[in-house]
């Protein structure tokens, strides 16, 4: 544990992280934030524009934006990308490519 902690510090350090969360409607991302948050499931309603969290870990800070999944709002993301790098998990860890 010790070392996962050590590890997960040299990746982000104690600074600040914009974090978005984005996925389709219904898939989990606010009950997720707030599971984090508060540790309990709690009741979510379908997001409309966004939820906006601050979780600190081990001195760092991620603020957590939550985006709404509803298909025909996907084209409101873009405005929240600014000032973010997009992180693909490597080849191993991605699913099967759908033909
Ligand atoms: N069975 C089960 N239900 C879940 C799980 N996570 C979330 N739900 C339920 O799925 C529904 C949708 O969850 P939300 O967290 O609101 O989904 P969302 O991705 O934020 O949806 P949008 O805001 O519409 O994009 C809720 O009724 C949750 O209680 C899970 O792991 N298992
Ligand atoms: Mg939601």
């Amino acid at each position: 544990m010790g070392q996962l902690i050590a590890k997960l510090m040299s990746i982000f350090g104690n600074r600040e992280h914009k974090v978005i969360i984005v996925g389709l409607d219904n898939a989990g991302k606010t009950t997720i934030l707030y599971q984090s948050l508060t540790n309990e499931v709690v009741h979510t309603c379908p997001t409309i524009g966004s939820n906006v969290e601050e979780i600190i870990l081990w001195k760092t800070h991620f603020l957590m934006w939550d985006l709404v999944g509803q298909e025909a709002l996907h084209s409101t993301w873009i405005t929240y990308y600014s000032n973010t790098k997009v992180r693909r998990a490597p080849r191993s860890q991605r699913g099967p490519v759908k033909q």
